[in-house]
This record gives structure tokens, sequence and C-alpha cells, in this order.
């Protein structure tokens, strides 16, 4: 028995995982978060918000190690929720961690702190953060970085490490999938932005709990890994559209075939989020999923090495990306098309 550990976000798609992980591996496990999302006898539940220390310090007396995978969602346009919880909080957590003599704390960063909207190619940690973040959750994913590792190296926090996963899919995920079929069930999936060729990191979700939980192994006084962030991926870049197309074609919807131009679709979507932004004191409009900041996404090049995770953490992907994709689809069977039949579609779409 190790721990006892407390997930910060642990009722969330990545925090569900990270607590089934712990549990496999005989940890005591305790969650905070702002609502019980499943029930398990072995995982005690904390439920508050992470901007108030009171709360925090209830879940983490005692606890050696703290997981913090709590974010408001990505697709919101709330600037202060953002920086509430993503700054403020942070700075929360690791008061009530110092408080509480928590020793490690484990960030889940996002290797997105480094995007905007250009092409990266197997970026290292050594590229600088993003000087024009493209959107609050990526302004406040860095300043949430800077805040833990800065924090690592005082003398009375806990030491700590942050794990830059990017593109995080799997079972349970409501956000990747969940949009895509939606936007295919609109008949929006039909054009390729750009000429299709770009090339981006997906990652699976056992994937990133690998890394979170060799993070928090591998992290004691002295360990090169204290202060440091670490990208976490599938370590198997593919190309954005056939990642797409494969999850479609899986559920029986038909893959995008045709081109429209990148910088139409890119400039149509910035003016719809600031005509979004003008109207908001009359009508409260939202761009949805068609941001500025997705259509870059859909359109550039953004994988990562993670070759320092490999050496510093023994980080090695156990679930291949092929492997990943079919599990992912299997575990949606009430996103398929009506008219999915898994013996037939291939036939259907080729
Ligand atoms: N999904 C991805 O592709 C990637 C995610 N990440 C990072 O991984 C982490 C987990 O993401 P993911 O699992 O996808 O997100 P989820 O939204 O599924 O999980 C986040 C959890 O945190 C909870 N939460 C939000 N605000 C608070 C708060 N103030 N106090 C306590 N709990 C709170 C949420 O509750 P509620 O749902 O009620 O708001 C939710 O249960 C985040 O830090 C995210 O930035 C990084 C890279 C990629
Ligand atoms: C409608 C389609 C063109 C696109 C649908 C898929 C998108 C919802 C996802 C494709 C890349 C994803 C991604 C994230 C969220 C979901 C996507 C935009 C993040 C922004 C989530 C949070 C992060 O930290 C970075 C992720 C990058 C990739």
């Amino acid at each position: 028995m190790k721990g006892p550990c407390v997930v910060i976000g642990g009722s969330g798609f990545l925090g569900h995982h990270l607590v089934e992980g712990l549990l496999l591996r005989d940890y005591v496990v305790r969650v905070f978060d702002l609502r019980q999302s499943f029930h398990d006898d072995r995982v005690t539940f904390f439920l508050g918000d992470l901007c108030e220390k009171q709360a925090l310090i209830a879940a983490l007396t005692g606890a050696t190690l703290v997981f913090h995978c709590a974010s408001p969602p990505p697709s919101s346009n709330d600037r202060n929720l953002f920086y509430r919880v993503n700054l403020l909080g942070t700075r929360t957590v690791l008061q009530a961690c110092r408080e509480c003599g928590v020793q490690n704390l484990v960030l889940t960063s996002s290797a997105s702190v480094i995007y905007e909207g250009k092409d990266i190619r197997n970026a290292s940690e050594d590229v600088p953060y993003a000087r024009t973040p493209m959107d609050y959750y990526t302004e406040t994913k860095i300043l949430q970085e800077k805040e833990v590792l800065h924090a690592g190296s005082s003398k009375d926090g806990p030491l700590t490490v942050a794990i830059r996963p990017h593109g995080i899919f799997g079972p349970r995920d409501p956000q990747l999938v969940p949009v895509l079929v939606r936007a295919a069930q609109k008949g929006q999936m039909k054009f390729i932005i750009g000429d299709g060729k770009n090339v981006v990191d997906f990652t699976y979700v056992d994937n990133v709990v690998l890394g979170h939980i060799l993070a928090a192994e591998t992290l004691e006084e002295g360990s090169p890994i204290c202060g440091k962030a670490y990208h976490v991926t599938n370590d198997e870049p593919i190309s954005f559209w056939n990642f797409m197309g494969q999850m479609l074609q899986g559920l029986g919807y038909e893959p995008p075939r045709r081109h429209i131009p990148y910088l139409l679709v890119y400039s149509f979507a910035l003016i719809l989020s600031w005509l979004c932004m003008l109207l908001r004191p009359l009508i409260h409009l939202s761009p949805g999923t068609f941001t500025p900041m997705r259509v870059a996404l859909a359109s550039t090049h953004h994988y990562y090495s993670c070759e320092n995770a490999k050496r510093d953490l023994g980080y090695k992907p156990i679930v291949s990306l092929e492997e990943a994709i079919a599990k992912t689809i299997r575990s949606y069977p009430k996103l398929r098309h009506r008219s999915y039949s898994s013996s037939n579609r291939e036939r259907i779409w080729k």
C-alpha cells in the first residue's frame, strides 16, 4: 500500500482514469472535485472548490502526494473563471500543500502552453511559452505551470513537476470524440481545412496516466525532474485528418474529403469571435467549436518530443495509437451512426 494521495479533478475525464491507474498500483486514493462522477468503495471523495483553502485542507491533511488535474473546460471563454481557477486556485493548492506538509505535487499542464497558432514540429520542453496565447485557457495554463514549477524551488514548498500531455483521448472523454460526432451529425465534417497534411499528437489517456504516476514516483529531493515540465505523448504523430477520419469511419460516419482554404476558414472564425465579443453586452452568442484556436489546431502541425520523459521518467507509451483508436471507438456505442454495421462499414465509405 502506498499513499495516501489526492487527485484534484479526480471526477473528470483524465482524473478518473488516473484514479483507476493509482488503485491498480495499490495507492490509497482521495478525490477532490466540484462533483462526484463515480462511486468506488476504495476512494474517499471530498467535494469543494479548489479556490477555497479550508475545503482543500480537509482533503489534503495526512496526504503525501497531490495530483492537480482540475481545470475549467478549454472550450469556455470565461476569462474570470480561468484566472480564478487556474491561477489563483493553483496558488491556493500550493498554499494548502505547504500547510498540510504534502511532499510532492504533480501538475497536469498542457503541451499547448507553447502553441500560438503556428506549426510546432517535434518541439522539446526548451521551446519558450507562447508569447501571444490564443485563448484564456492557454494563457492561464502558462501562468499555472510557471507558478507550480517556481514553487518547487522554495524550501517550504512541495517538490513539483509538470506533465504536458497533448490531445488526450479515450473512453469517457466528453470532448474530442463527442464534439467530432456532433459536428458530423450536423453535416459539418465534410471539409478538410487546408491541405490536410498537418501532423499532430493525440495521446491515449492510459499513457498520460502512466506519465503522471512515473513522475510522482521519480520526484524526490535532488531528482533532476524537480521543477521541470515533461511532454507526454503517444510518440506516434499522425495526420490530424487521418486521425479524425479513422474515428469517424470507425463510428460509421463519412470522413471529410473535400478541401477548403485554411485562411478563409481562419478569417471567418476570427470575425465570428470578434462579433461574439462585440455583441456580448447585448446578447450572449458563442462560436461553439468554431474558434480560431480550434481551426488553427485542425490545420497546423503540432507534435512534441517526449525524449526527456523517456530519459528522466522511464516513460514509454503502453498503448499504441492503433490499439487506442480501436479501444476508443468500441467505448462509444451510443455515438455510432444509426446505419452502423462493423462488417460493412468499409464498403459504405470507400
Ligand atoms: N483533454 C485534453 O486533451 C487535455 C487536457 N489537459 C489538462 O488535463 C487536465 C484534465 O483535463 P480533462 O480531464 O480533459 O478535463 P475535465 O473537465 O474532464 O476534468 C476536470 C475536472 O476538474 C473539475 N474542476 C473544475 N474546476 C474545479 C474547481 N474550481 N475545483 C475543483 N474541481 C474543479 C471539473 O469539474 P466540472 O466538470 O464540474 O467543472 C472536472 O471534474 C486539465 O488540467 C487540462 O488542462 C492537458 C492537455 C490536453
Ligand atoms: C470539428 C473538428 C474540426 C474538430 C473536432 C475535434 C476537436 C474538438 C479536438 C481536436 C484537437 C483537440 C485538442 C483540444 C480540445 C479538443 C480538440 C480541439 C485541446 C485544446 C484540449 C486542451 C489542451 O490542453 C490542448 C488540446 C489540443 C488538442
